[in-house]
């Protein structure tokens, strides 16, 4: 069954609108596995503009929901996750400038280094992610480092839902989700775990959930945004009730 990791930075980055206490990202960790978050995911970012280390502690000390850390592939978020000890720890690119994640890791560019990361990262017993684009290069690229897990960008695809008016027929939305079919392919032909994440919504989630083989999907802004009018815990569960009547066998 596919599983919802629910990725809790913006209730973070609402906690960080006041530099205060509220809300808790631990207390959303805890709501969004009541509402049926298979796992939780949090973006421990270098500039720690939303989670930062102290939430990251209290997140695996104070619950016992599933946790994937996102994080740049520096040897300091390296030794954080060995300390830490995730279920999981996905590397991902980072732009002191950007407003989110604007594309995959290059691992083509920088194979040796990841490499190393990656054995660093297995020794301490984490299942190791990347986030990467859905180009062939890079999911070679990925396996041939070790990584268990490709997480497969699905922004292209999300941009082009809404930029072509929420109309999943479209052309440019069928092209790019048979890019991220196909890289899914890919992964799997190539031994790895097939999970996809970023951009996705309440509107554009069911294609990709209905793609065959995808594990995980990591969803954080569209839940955190619908939770602000009905809350968390029913937002998850609106995202899950989403997904499985996508992957249910047609009838
Ligand atoms: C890799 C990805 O798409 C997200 O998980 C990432 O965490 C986005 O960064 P922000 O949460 O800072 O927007
Ligand atoms: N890796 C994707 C993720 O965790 C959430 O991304 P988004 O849904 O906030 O764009």
């Amino acid at each position: 069954m596919i599983e919802l990791g629910v990725n809790i930075d913006h209730v973070a980055t609402l906690r960080q609108a006041r530099r205060t206490w509220e809300p808790d990202p631990v207390w959303a960790a805890v709501e969004a596995h009541l509402g049926g978050a298979d796992g939780i995911t949090v973006h421990l970012r270098e500039d720690r503009r939303h989670v930062n280390d102290d939430d990251v502690r209290r997140l695996r000390e104070l619950t016992q929901v599933k946790l994937n850390l996102e994080m740049a592939a520096t040897d300091e978020m390296v030794g954080i996750a060995c300390r830490l000890e995730p279920e999981m720890a996905m590397l991902v690119p980072e732009g002191r400038h950007e407003v989110t994640t604007e594309g995959g890791l290059d691992i083509v560019g920088q194979e040796a280094r990841l490499k190393e990361m990656i054995a660093r990262l297995a020794d301490a017993g984490i299942v190791t992610s990347v986030f990467i684009d859905a180009e062939h290069p890079q999911i070679e690229a990925a396996a041939r480092i070790g990584a268990r897990v490709c997480e497969i960008h699905t922004g292209p695809y999300a941009h082009a839902f809404h930029g072509s008016g929420r109309d999943a027929e479209a052309p440019a939305v069928l092209a790019e989700l048979a890019k991220v079919k196909a890289a899914g392919e890919a992964v799997r032909r190539l031994g790895m775990r097939f999970n996809a994440g970023h951009a996705l919504n309440y509107y554009n989630v069911q294609p990709i959930a209905r793609l065959a083989g995808v594990r995980e999907l990591h969803i954080g802004h569209a839940i955190v945004s619908r939770a602000v009018f009905v809350g968390l815990r029913e937002a998850v569960a609106e995202m899950k009730r989403l997904m499985r009547e996508a992957a249910a066998p047609s009838a």
